[in-house]
C-alpha cells in the first residue's frame, strides 16, 4: 500500500516559488496550491503552473473557495460569478479541482434544498469548463459541519463534477466515528486533507489555524481514521494541510521533509491497521542504551573523568588505536573521544566538551537502517579503520549520532575495539542504567524531533508540560518506551533566557542537556557523591519545608534529603527521588534518580531545579 503524496503551500514557510522547490526536493508528487500564496507571489498563475511541471509537482488542487451554497439571490450570482473567474486561474495553474468550504458566512440560510440545487448548478458550470468541485465541511461549518452531511449532500446532488473532501481535522476534532467514512464511494472522494492535532480544550476554528501539526506530531487517532478511507477503495491524494504558527517560522526544507516522513508513517500504521503490506519494518522496539559518546579535549575529558569518578564509575579500557577511555559501572558504558579529527573532534570545536552520539541497543540493526531509509532519516558514515567494526548510525539531534547497536555490534564492539583492560569494573556500582537522556532544542524544532523519534521507534509520547524557568516557560515532552527502558525528554523554550534557551546559545545548537542514571540506592550514591567533592546543585530549605507540610515524610529522611540535596515527588504509592550535579564546563550536568514504582519524571520539582540553576547564571548583557 502506497500513499500518493500532496501537501497545502500554507503548511510550510516562505514564498510561493521557495515552498514549492521544498515540497520537489522533499519528494512529495503534488501540491494544494494556497490562494493567499498566489495572491503575494510575483509569478503569475500560469508560471507557477510551469515551474510546477518543471518541478515535477502535480497541482492537487486549488483552494480554497468559500460561502457558495445556500446565499440569499445577490450573495448568490456574485459568489458563482467569483468562481468562474477562479476557474481561469485553476486553467493556468493546470489543476481541474477547487476545494469549496462549507459555508461559514451568516448570509447562509439552512435550506437543504437550496443547497442541493446550488451544488447541482455549480456541477454543470464546472464541467463546462472541464472543472470539478471538491466540497469540504469545515469544523465550524454554519449549517455543515460533518462529513456526515456534506457526504450525504455530495452524494444526492449526484454529479460527476461536485465531489467530497475528507480532512481529517474537522472530522476527528468533532470525534465523528471513523466508521461512517465507510458510507463514502471512493470515487466521489476527490481529495484527502491530513493533519494531527493535540487534544486541546477550544474552539475548531482557533485549534485548527494554530495548532494543527503532522501525523504522529499530535494526538488524533489518524492511523483508524486512514484506515478507514483506504478501506474504501481511495486511492488518490494524501495531502497534508496543516496551519501552524510553528511551522511558519521554521525553515521551509525541514517542514517539507518531516511532512513528508509523517505521510509515510500515516501509512505505515493503516496499513498495519488492515494487515496489508507496508514498504517498511515494524518501529523498532529499542531495549535501551547501550554508550553515550562524549566529544572532549584532553582538558574537559579530566573534567568528565572527575564527574564520572565521583558518580561511581570507572575507566574500564582504552581503544585499542585510538584517544578513546570508555568508563562503565552496572549497565552503563560512557565512552570519551579525544579523537584530534573525526565527528567527536568537530563536535567538541563547535560545542565543547559534549555528548556526540548515543548508542541505542536495537534487536535487529538491518531492519533499523531499513526503515531509517524509508523515513528518510540520513545515515552517516565516516572512515573505518582497518580491523575496525563498523556501528551503523543515523544522523539525530543537534547533527549527534545514534548508533544502532544489536548483539553482534556490541560483543565485538567491547572486546575487540577496547582490550586495554585500565581499570576492573566497580565491584559495588552506585547506578545501575541511564534512565533518561534531555535533549534541548529550539522550540520550533521539537515536534520535528518527537516525530523523529516517534516514527523510528516503538515508543510513546507524554503530554506536553509547561515548565515555570525563572526567566520564562519552558516545554518539555517525553518520548519513552512501554517499559521505560529508553527514555528521551525533549525541551524548548521561547524565553531567550530561560536556561533551555541559554544552552542553545552558549552550545551552538540543540544537544543533550543533562543525563539521568538510575540508582538503587539514591542515598547512598548522593553521599559517596558528596565524599568525592563532586559540586552539587544546591536545594534551599523552604523546599523541604513544604516537602514535610505535603507529605509528612519521616523528619530523619526529611534530614537526608535536605543535607543531600535530594528531590521527592510521589504518585499515589510511587515514589521518585532525585539529585542534580552543577553543570560540566557550564553545559551539561547529570542527575541521578532512584524509582520506587514511579513512572514519571519529577516535574512538580523542576522549577526548584531551573531556579537553583539560574543562581549561575552570566548577567544580563
Ligand atoms: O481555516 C480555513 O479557513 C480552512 C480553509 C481550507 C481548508 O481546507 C480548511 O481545512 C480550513
Ligand atoms: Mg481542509
Amino acid at each position: 500500500m502506497t500513499f500518493k503524496t500532496s501537501i497545502a503551500t500554507v503548511s510550510i514557510s516562505g514564498a510561493l516559488s521557495d515552498k514549492l522547490r521544498a515540497i520537489a526536493e522533499a519528494g512529495y508528487g503534488g501540491a494544494e496550491i494556497f490562494e493567499n500564496d498566489l495572491l503575494s507571489a510575483p509569478e503569475s498563475a500560469r508560471e507557477i503552473g510551469a515551474m510546477m511541471r518543471e518541478l515535477g509537482v502535480e497541482c492537487t488542487m486549488f483552494q480554497p473557495f468559500r460561502d457558495l451554497e445556500g446565499l440569499p439571490d445577490d450573495l448568490r450570482a456574485r459568489a458563482f460569478e467569483r468562481m468562474k473567474r477562479k476557474f481561469e486561474v485553476m486553467e493556468q495553474l493546470g489543476t481541474d479541482l477547487v476545494l469549496l468550504c462549507s459555508n461559514c458566512s451568516p448570509h447562509a440560510m439552512d435550506d437543504r434544498q437550496r443547497m442541493l440545487d446550488d451544488l447541482h448548478e455549480l456541477g454543470e458550470m464546472a464541467a463546462a469548463h472541464g472543472k470539478r468541485v471538491g466540497y469540504e465541511a469545515l469544523a465550524w461549518g454554519r449549517h455543515v459541519a460533518d462529513h456526515r452531511d456534506s457526504w450525504a449532500l455530495v452524494r444526492d446532488v449526484d454529479h460527476p463534477a461536485i465531489g467530497l473532501v475528507l480532512d481529517g481535522f474537522h472530522s476527528l476534532a468533532r470525534r465523528i466515528p471513523s466508521a461512517s467514512i465507510g458510507d463514502i464511494r471512493p470515487e466521489k472522494l476527490f481529495i484527502v486533507q491530513v493533519a494531527d492535532a493535540p487534544m486541546l480544550d477550544m474552539d475548531y476554528l482557533n485549534w485548527s489555524r494554530h495548532f494543527r501539526c503532522m501525523p504522529g506530531q499530535g494526538d488524533f487517532p489518524l492511523a483508524e481514521w486512514a484506515a478507514a478511507i483506504a478501506r474504501t477503495g481511495y486511492d488518490g491524494w494524501w495531502s497534508l494541510e496543516i496551519f501552524n504558527d510553528r511551522f511558519r517560522a521554521s525553515s521551509a526544507h525541514q517542514v517539507a521533509r518531516d511532512g513528508h516522513r509523517s505521510l509515510r508513517l500515516l501509512e505505515d500504521q493503516a496499513a498495519r491497521l488492515l494487515k496489508r503490506p507496508s514498504p517498511m519494518p515494524p518501529r523498532i522496539a529499542p531495549k535501551g542504551v547501550e554508550f553515550i559518546e562524549f566529544a572532549a579535549s584532553h582538558e574537559e575529558a579530566e573534567d568528565f573523568a572527575r564527574v564520572f569518578r565521583a558518580l561511581g564509575f570507572a575507566p574500564v579500557g582504552r581503544h585499542r588505536s585510538k584517544d578513546v577511555t570508555r568508563w562503565a559501572q552496572g549497565q552503563i558504558n560512557l565512552v570519551v573521544n579525544s579523537e584530534p579529527e573525526g565527528l567527536a573532534h568537530s563536535f567538541d570545536m563547535v560545542h565543547g566538551g559534549s555528548v556526540c552520539a548515543i548508542g541505542l541497543a536495537v534487536p535487529d540493526q538491518q531492519a533499523a537502517l531499513d526503515r531509517a531509509q524509508a523515513l528518510d532519516i540520513p545515515r552517516f558514515a565516516q572512515p573505518v579503520g582497518p580491523d575496525e567494526w563498523e556501528i551503523p548510525s543515523l544522523r539525530g539531534v543537534g547533527g549527534s549520532l545514534l548508533y544502532l547497536v544489536d548483539a553482534d555490534t556490541r560483543a565485538a564492539m567491547w572486546a575487540d575495539e577496547f582490550p586495554r583492560a585500565v581499570e576492573p569494573a566497580p565491584a559495588k556500582p552506585l547506578l545501575s542504567r541511564v534512565d533518561h537522556i534531555a535533549q534541548t532544542m529550539q522550540y520550533e524544532e521539537m515536534l520535528s524531533w518527537l516525530l523523529y523519534y516517534h516514527a523510528l521507534l516503538d515508543v510513546k509520547k507524554t503530554p506536553q508540560l509547561e515548565i515555570a524557568d525563572p526567566m520564562g516557560l519552558v516545554y518539555s515532552q517525553a518520548v519513552e518506551t512501554a517499559d521505560g527502558a529508553l527514555r528521551f525528554t525533549l525541551n524548548g523554550s521561547m524565553a531567550v533566557q530561560s536556561l533551555s534557551s541559554r544552552f542553545i546559545q552558549a552550545y551552538f545548537g540543540a544537544g543533550v542537556q543533562h543525563i539521568a542514571f538510575a540508582s538503587e540506592d539514591v542515598f547512598a550514591t548522593a553521599q559517596a557523591a558528596a565524599d568525592a567533592g563532586l559540586p552539587m546543585l544546591d536545594i534551599g530549605p523552604n523546599y523541604y519545608e513544604d516537602l514535610e507540610a505535603k507529605y509528612a515524610l519521616d523528619p530523619d529522611l526529611l534530614a537526608r534529603m535536605e543535607r543531600l540535596n535530594i528531590l521527592y515527588d510521589r504518585d499515589g504509592d510511587a515514589e521518585y527521588f532525585q539529585f542534580y550535579t552543577r553543570a560540566v564546563a557550564k553545559r551539561v550536568f547529570f542527575e541521578v534518580v532512584e524509582r520506587r514504582g514511579y513512572d514519571g519524571y519529577g516535574a512538580v520539582n523542576a522549577p526548584i531545579r531551573l531556579n537553583a540553576q539560574a543562581k549561575y547564571r552570566d548577567p544580563l548583557v
